[in-house]
């Protein structure tokens, strides 16, 4: 299941999620947390749903369909995040609980729009990142929650360590911002092993949705029942191949193809 707002443009959010679910082998239920007016070159506009739409649709689909892994993407507003989580306690999902949960916590588009409330850091800090099985954000993101600015090797660390100690159960810092780089290297940790999953930079305008990408194939490996550190490694392979076979779509950053497996035959 994905708890993530729409993208008009089809790059991100539900639709990329989707995507990636259905090639994945895994079917795709969805909440829905907000309709973004989006193209390839920004969000203009976005309306959120009411946190109790949020939390219904997540206790209907659990009570009836059920659930193999929940990753949570946009959650728009403070008062959804709090939805969010105390369903995910009310329905056994999180961190130590029965049902993996990845917390992307999208905060803004790649244009820099915002997609988060700036009042809705505190309840993803105190309320979401401690029930996160594995939480993934990037390096914007990352500053924006823990304020640590990573530029190499020993601040990424230190920024894994500042979202375990928020109580995730496993943090992944993403390099794919760290420009300067040949490479895309990301760190995952659990405070007791660290994974290092390092590829090649894919030089492309055309990155669009890797973030969702990346979160969606680590929640469709979860389901499938791979550890965090296979799921991650699988999710990193996956993107890296949707970043090859990334397609140009109006003016601005075209979406990573999360059907590049199919595009490929
Ligand atoms: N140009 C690139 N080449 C290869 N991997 C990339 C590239 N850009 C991003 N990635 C990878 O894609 C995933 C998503 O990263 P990132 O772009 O940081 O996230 P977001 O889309 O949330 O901003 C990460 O695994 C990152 O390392
Ligand atoms: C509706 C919606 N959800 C999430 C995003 C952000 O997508 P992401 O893959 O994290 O990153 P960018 O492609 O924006 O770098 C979005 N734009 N819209």
């Amino acid at each position: 299941m994905t708890v993530a707002g729409s993208d008009s443009g089809g790059g991100a959010g539900i639709q990329t999620d989707m995507r990636t679910f259905a090639l994945l082998g895994v079917h795709a239920c969805v909440a829905v947390t907000a309709v973004t007016v989006q193209n390839t070159v920004g969000v203009s506009d976005f309306v959120a749903m009411s946190p109790d739409i949020v939390a219904a649709q997540m206790r209907s689909v659990v009570t009836d369909i059920g659930v193999g892994a929940v990753k949570t993407g946009m959650l728009a507003s403070g008062p959804i995040i709090d939805a969010v989580a105390s369903t995910a306690d009310e329905l056994d999902l999180g961190n130590s609980r029965t049902v993996p949960l990845v917390v992307d916590p999208v905060a803004a588009s790649m244009h820099g729009d915002p997609l988060l409330a700036a009042e809705a850091f505190d309840a993803l800090r105190t309320n979401l990142i401690p029930r996160a099985t594995v939480v993934t954000p990037n390096l914007d993101e990352v500053r924006l929650i823990t304020g640590i600015d990573v530029t190499d090797a020993a601040s990424q660390h230190d920024a894994v360590r500042a979202l375990l100690d928020m109580g995730a159960q496993w943090a992944l810092v993403k390099g794919g911002h760290l420009r300067s780089s040949t490479q895309s290297p990301d760190l995952l940790s659990d405070g007791v092993e660290d994974h290092e999953f390092t590829t090649e930079r894919i030089a492309t305008g055309h990155d669009h949705g890797a973030g969702d990408t990346l979160a969606a194939a680590i929640t469709a490996a979860l389901a499938h029942g791979y550890s965090v550190p296979d799921a991650v490694r699988f999710a990193k392979s996956w993107v890296t191949e949707g970043l090859r076979w990334a397609y140009p779509l109006g003016a601005g950053h075209g979406p990573v193809n999360p059907m590049w497996r199919v595009s490929e035959e």
